[in-house]
């Protein structure tokens, strides 16, 4: 089953209005495959992210960076799904490495926020990814599944959900996973997704790599087999983020 080459840019915390303006500026004065072959998502801070909508291209598309475990309420600070389908923000990013470390969130709390955004109507980008202390004594498979298996617990519509792959000591270090290293974990995680799900899901689940991608060695990543495309940090602030999309031209040939 083909699966659409996905490139999303988080912006994490970053940027005035007027730089997004800039941002965006770029990206739609980009000449780039079409939305029939490339599914492109930026995702702002929440504050930019009507502003970014209102501006964006069509063809492009707009995700949080995060919402609430459930339905909104007393829960000061918090962004529901609900409010994002009110926006029409279609995606969402949950389970970011930055937010498990720095905000304590768990693989559970992580796979009830899949479900609920899920159920809601909102399509997810949920990360998982180990750490260096994790993966040097080799459990980066098991640290993965955990995490895997904590959203497949609860979420039943995997059409809805994109995994992304990020190796913690690769994002914001410059130091990239190998192509083979990427590649290898992506593979053990298709095959997670047959053995515990089904084969249909395992065959078209985008898995997408994030940790230092940039212009330089966008391709030669997605010329990996299972690798479906990436999630972007640093690099989705620059202009070379359009170079990043047109990496999806390596899986044609
Ligand atoms: O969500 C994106 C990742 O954290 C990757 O960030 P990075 O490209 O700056 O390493």
């Amino acid at each position: 089953m083909a699966r659409k080459f996905f490139v999303g840019g988080n912006w994490k915390c970053n940027g005035t209005a007027e730089e997004v303006k800039k941002i965006v500026t770029t990206l739609n004065e980009a000449e780039v495959p079409s939305e029939d072959v490339v599914e492109v998502v930026v995702s702002p801070p929440f504050v930019f992210l009507t502003l970014v909508k209102s501006l964006l291209r069509s063809d492009f598309h707009v995700a949080a960076q995060n919402c609430w475990v459930r339905k909104g309420g007393a829960f000061t600070g918090e962004i529901s799904a609900e409010m994002l389908v009110n926006l029409g923000i279609p995606w969402v990013i949950i389970g970011h490495s930055e937010r498990r470390a720095l905000l304590n969130e768990s693989n559970e709390f992580v796979g009830d926020k899949v479900a609920y955004a899920v159920s809601q109507g909102v399509k997810v980008i949920a990360c998982i990814g180990e750490t260096l202390e994790q993966r040097e004594p080799g459990s980066t498979m098991a640290v993965v599944a955990a995490q895997a298996k904590a959203i497949a617990e609860k979420v039943t519509n995997w059409e809805n959900v994109v995994l992304a792959y990020e190796p913690v000591w690769a994002i914001g270090t410059g130091k990239v996973a190998t192509p083979a290293q990427a590649q290898e974990v992506h593979c053990e995680l298709r095959k997670w997704l047959n053995d515990n799900l089904n084969s249909e899901v395992a065959a078209s689940t985008r898995i997408i790599y994030g940790g230092s991608v940039n212009g330089a060695n966008c391709n030669e990543l997605a010329a990996q087999p299972d690798v479906d495309g990436f999630l972007v940090g640093g690099a989705s602030l620059k202009p070379e983020f359009v170079h990043i999309i047109k990496a999806t031209t390596v899986k044609k040939n």
